[in-house]
């Protein structure tokens, strides 16, 4: 027997109409690439996508057509995402610092026939351009009167406000009933190995995401709030931030290009945010900020830190020093990309700090939606004992069931994805992420975890940045190496460093040397690049 409900679908248009029935005042203010800070009404930004899409439709964008953005997080680009996938077709987001080739790769591969770009980015596509034969319109999001021309214009571009104006008076735009497992999204993978691989997301699978980020047990986003996603929106859509804010009804503060501590804390304060999510380098700039001013910015009560696992000692000081609740999330551009979260329960809330930072350093229970598992070599289940590890596997609703347009699973010999990570679980479903799998340190038989060592290392007075490797060693195959960036004040030195390491780690888990540079390679997304590193130290122990 059925149930007699109606079924009516998920789709990523409702997100924007929601927002204007219900919170028409709400704000999203941004600082713009071109500098100033400006503010617009949900109200106005839902009656701007419409317009939006009105002028793509003249431009000749149909049902699942690919439009490309490269662009910072914008009340444009907000825009853009919600008229592009209402529309029906599918929001390309790119990551500007892919190499030229990967980006080219990506465009033509995804065939984009319209790019929506901030002028920024307008020598990056001067060099694109010719090698994208199916794009047919590059549109710059800028005002009218700050259009580029003559030298400045390297390609033809159209411009943003004036498609705009010319739908002025046309209504309201016919959004299409799509089916809710409709295309809505595109985003491709790093692909640190291989050409980057497209992860497709439906509008299904966009509302579910957002819908279950914004609870109370996961990233709790309310009205009351101010939220700032400093996490770019070319990554994995901001981890649906522009859409959970708009369903949770909470203001949206969007910091454009500069992402440095004082440029964030700046807007942050001025803006009221509450909550803001990034990834951990983000934060490390943001927390030398406040130790200089010695506060906090203004209502900041929250912060969403993921990506790449956060070191405790950084979580410790934004709790300890500022009183600011720092949850962790785990997730990756196959799962749209949240997993876990990690928060506090109440049950552990009477714990001593360094026990609750501990448990902070953890990658956080699932949220709902999302199943997680550890498997071995054959796929077969492990113990959820808090101990055992094995590969971490992912199945639900907004998980990644293949790769667009290519003939490349992601899934296990049962269904489930394999996030290409190493974890435990315990018996209260905390997700401890081990290391990934490319990122252990194979000695002699053992793993040892970079992500334990690094934050040991974090922990060591004089250390503003760790990162271990794994290098070749001639007794033991791999050993790890550290690579410390020294901090400004009262720097750290080797023998700082090994010393306390010692009185932390066991003896045959301590790098074999440390050594120093001036700054962390960051890949793409803002993360260490430790492929990098693996390859200017390769011959580090061996000579
Ligand atoms: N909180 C976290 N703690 C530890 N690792 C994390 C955390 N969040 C994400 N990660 C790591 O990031 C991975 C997901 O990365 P993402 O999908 O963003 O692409 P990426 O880093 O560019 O990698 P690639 O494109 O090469 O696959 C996860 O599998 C995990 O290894």
């Amino acid at each position: 027997m059925l149930g007699q409900m109606m079924n009516t679908q998920l789709r990523i248009s409702s997100i924007l109409e929601h927002a204007n029935a219900v919170f028409p005042h709400q704000e999203i203010v941004t600082r713009t690439p071109e500098g100033p800070v400006t503010r617009a009404t949900f109200r106005q930004m839902r009656d701007r996508a419409h317009r939006l899409a009105h002028a793509l439709a003249r431009l000749g964008v149909k049902r699942a057509d690919r439009v490309g953005t490269i662009a910072w997080n914008t009340q444009r680009h907000v825009e853009a995402y919600y008229a592009i996938s209402g529309m029906g077709a599918v929001c390309h987001v790119m990551n500007p610092r892919y190499a030229h080739e990967q980006l080219v790769y990506i465009m033509n591969h995804a065939e984009d026939e319209v790019l929506l770009i901030d002028r920024t980015f307008i020598p990056l596509v001067a060099a694109l351009r010719p090698k994208l034969p199916r794009l047919r319109h590059v549109i710059l999001m800028t005002e009218a009167e700050a259009q580029p021309t003559g030298a400045d214009a390297p390609f033809e571009m159209l411009n943003y406000e004036e498609l705009l104006a010319a739908e002025d008076g046309k209504g309201d735009y016919p959004w299409p009933e799509l089916d809710e497992n409709s295309a809505a999204g595109l985003c491709y993978t790093s692909g640190t190995t291989g050409n980057p691989k497209g992860v497709l997301y439906s509008h299904r699978s966009t509302v579910l995401h957002a819908m279950a980020t914004a609870l109370p047990s996961a990233v709790n986003i309310a009205e009351t709030d101010s939220v700032m996603p400093v996490v770019p929106m070319f990554h994995v859509m901001a981890w649906g931030l522009p859409y959970s804010c708009m369903i949770g009804g909470a203001k949206l503060v969007m910091p454009g290009p500069n992402l440095d501590g004082a440029s964030l804390f700046e807007l942050m304060d001025a803006e009221g945010v509450t909550m803001a999510a990034g990834v951990p380098t983000i934060w490390l700039g943001l927390l030398s900020e406040m130790r200089k001013r010695g506060r906090a910015p203004n209502g900041f009560k929250r912060t969403l830190i993921g990506g790449s696992a956060p070191a405790t000692a950084m979580i410790a000081a934004y709790e300890g020093e500022f009183g600011i609740d720092v949850m962790q999330g785990w997730g990756m551009t196959e799962m749209s990309p949240v997993g876990s979260v990690a928060t506090i329960p109440p049950s552990k809330a009477h714990l001593p700090f360094d026990a609750r930072m501990a448990l902070k350093s953890k990658q956080g229970r699932q949220v709902f939606g999302v199943e997680l598992d550890i498997v071995d070599e054959n796929d077969r289940p492990l113990p959820h004992d808090g101990k055992t590890s094995g590969r971490l596997v992912a199945r639900g609703p907004w998980i990644a069931s293949g790769y667009y347009g290519i003939d490349q699973s992601p899934l296990t010999s049962t269904g489930w994805l394999d996030t290409g990570d190493i974890a435990t679980i315990d018996e209260d479903s905390f997700v401890t992420i081990v290391d990934r799998a490319k990122d252990l340190v194979k000695s002699g038989g053992e793993w040892i975890s970079s992500i334990d060592v690094e934050n040991a290392a974090m922990g060591c007075p004089g250390v503003a940045q760790a990162a271990v490797i794994g290098v070749p060693h001639p007794k033991w195959d791999e050993r790890p190496l550290i690579i410390v960036v020294a901090a400004e004040e009262n720097p750290a030195d080797k023998e700082r460093v090994m010393t306390h390491l010692a009185k932390v780690l066991p003896k045959w888990q301590l790098p074999d040397d440390v050594v120093f540079i001036d700054a962390m390679p960051l890949g793409a997304t803002g993360k260490i690049l430790k492929t990098e590193l693996r390859e200017r130290f390769r011959d580090h122990l061996t000579g």
